[in-house]
């Protein structure tokens, strides 16, 4: 069986430790040879790296493992890029956040503002990886699940047509557990099979039936009426209130429209006033405060208690298993498994009455030549009119990052459906300028 050889792009994530180890729980059916890790912040990774080490050392001293910010070293021998980078770390994603909120609109990681921003900070070094990748392993692919994924794969789509990248998301995959769990599925949900559609951030679920063809989509939407994606807590007593908030919100998306089932981030689309004004009463402490208070925190401390122990015995790294979708997509580009997945990718007919231009977070089955899309033909007037007003803010972000264009980027902020102004979107866009100074093109 063959071997692959992986080099994570952004080592020094939280999310690496929990990946590494979801890839040491799937070697039977995705063997590994070598991993790597590519970072620009060597300290950083090297906290990480030294940590993954002692794993690899423990559990799986067959791996090579390395860790660089050469590129040429990084980029070398490798049949996947696994990319996740965040382009001014969480220091830029607290001023993504806080600033919208100086001018009353909401705050967020990928959406409205703050995720235009992020955009704009994250297209150049997405570029950047592509180009070592293709220069040092020009048959590798890179499977990239850096943010905002819609932006960076729009951006990806016009400036690199033609390079083997596929941009994913976990998003659904994390609810289609929830899904599985509210109907007691032995397999998760990996006893469903799915029909959705939409932007990345952005889509709707349209058919759920098991695998003997029995619709589930009624019993989900009767416990999405009352609860949204909420649970058995019991269970899930590690997902922080701000998830549970989120979760519980899908109840009042559902409402809107009941043929469907949601992706829990339309909330900050449809309900941006609510979004708002439920985190406006802490704007000092947005999530990613939450998160370099919680999960950098948590992993850092596991890292650096791994390093002072020299072993990983009874450690605090757990595998990230709902990344195991990462593990889908490399089996079935390297041994032709023929997987049905959801993947950002260009529209051309799959959604019949959507630009064909459009990047859209659809089924496709996935084997060693690639992908193939799933049509799913005509769209309702109410998803096709929110997804046009989203994909253009998208590709606007896009038209103003290759053209340095001010303009571009004021009529993406002044399109988003959560901002209510050109005037506000113009308050915005000259603070977050200020604020990424050092990582946005220059806008003239
Ligand atoms: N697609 C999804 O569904 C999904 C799910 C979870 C996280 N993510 C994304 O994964 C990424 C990592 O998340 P995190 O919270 O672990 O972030 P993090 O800040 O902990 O780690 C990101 C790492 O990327 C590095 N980096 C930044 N710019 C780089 C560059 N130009 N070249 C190389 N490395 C660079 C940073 O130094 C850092 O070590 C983010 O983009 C996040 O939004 C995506
Ligand atoms: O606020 P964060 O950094 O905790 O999460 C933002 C990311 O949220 C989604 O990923 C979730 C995943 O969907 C959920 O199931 C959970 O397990 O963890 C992930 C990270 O928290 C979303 O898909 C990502 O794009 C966001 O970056
Ligand atoms: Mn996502």
């Amino acid at each position: 069986m063959k071997k692959s050889s992986i080099v994570i792009a952004g080592g020094g994530s939280t999310f690496t430790p929990g990946i590494v180890m979801m890839l040491l729980d799937h070697l039977k059916r995705f063997p590994i040879r070598q991993i790597k890790f590519y970072d620009n912040d060597a300290q950083r990774q090297e906290t990480i790296a030294k940590a993954c080490a002692i794993v690899l050392r423990e559990r799986a001293p067959e791996i090579e493992f390395s860790y660089t910010t050469d590129p040429q070293e990084a980029f070398t021998d490798i049949d996947f890029v696994m990319a996740h980078i965040r382009v001014g770390k969480y220091a830029m994603r607290e001023k993504d956040e806080k600033i919208p909120m100086k001018y009353g609109v909401l705050g967020q990681e990928t959406c409205g503002p703050g995720g235009i921003a992020y955009g704009m900070r994250s297209i150049g070094p997405i570029i950047e990886i592509i180009d070592y990748m293709e220069k040092y392993s020009p048959n590798a692919w890179m499977l990239n699940y850096s943010n905002p994924a819609a932006i960076v794969a729009e951006a990806t789509r016009r400036i690199r047509p033609q390079s083997k990248i596929i941009n994913i998301c976990d998003m659904p995959v994390g609810i289609e557990e929830r899904m599985a769990e509210i109907l007691s599925l032995p397999n998760g949900r990996k006893d469903m099979d799915i029909t959705y559609y939409g932007l990345n951030h952005f889509g709707w679920w349209t058919a759920i039936h098991d695998k003997q063809g029995n619709d589930l989509m009624p019993q989900i939407k009767a416990h999405v009426a009352k609860h949204g994606y909420i649970v058995n807590p019991d269970n899930h007593a590690e997902t922080e209130a701000s998830w549970n908030d989120t979760y519980a919100k899908a109840k009042d998306v559902y409402a809107i429209d009941p043929d469907t089932l949601p992706n829990t981030y339309l909330k900050y689309y449809l309900f941006p006033d609510y979004v708002f004004a439920h985190d406006n009463k802490n704007p000092d402490h947005t999530r990613a405060n939450e998160v370099m208070e919680h999960r950098e925190r948590n992993v850092f401390a596991a890292a650096n208690d791994i390093i002072n122990k020299n072993t990983a015995k009874d450690c605090a790294f757990h595998s990230d298993e709902h990344a195991s979708y990462i593990i889908d997509l490399a089996e079935a580009i390297t041994f032709n498994t023929n997987a049905k997945m959801l993947l950002i990718v260009k529209n051309d007919s799959a959604i019949s009455n959507f630009d064909p231009t459009a990047m859209v977070e659809i089924p496709c089955i996935v084997n060693k030549n690639g992908y193939q899309k799933i049509s799913i033909g005509e769209i309702p007037q109410f998803q096709k009119g929110l997804m046009e007003q989203q994909v253009s803010v998208e590709k606007l972000v896009v038209d103003a990052w290759i053209n340095g264009s001010y303009q571009k980027l004021w009529q993406a902020i002044s399109l988003s459906k959560t901002v209510p102004s050109v005037s506000v979107a113009k308050n915005i866009l000259d603070d977050l300028i200020e604020a990424n100074k050092d990582y946005w093109p220059i806008l003239k």
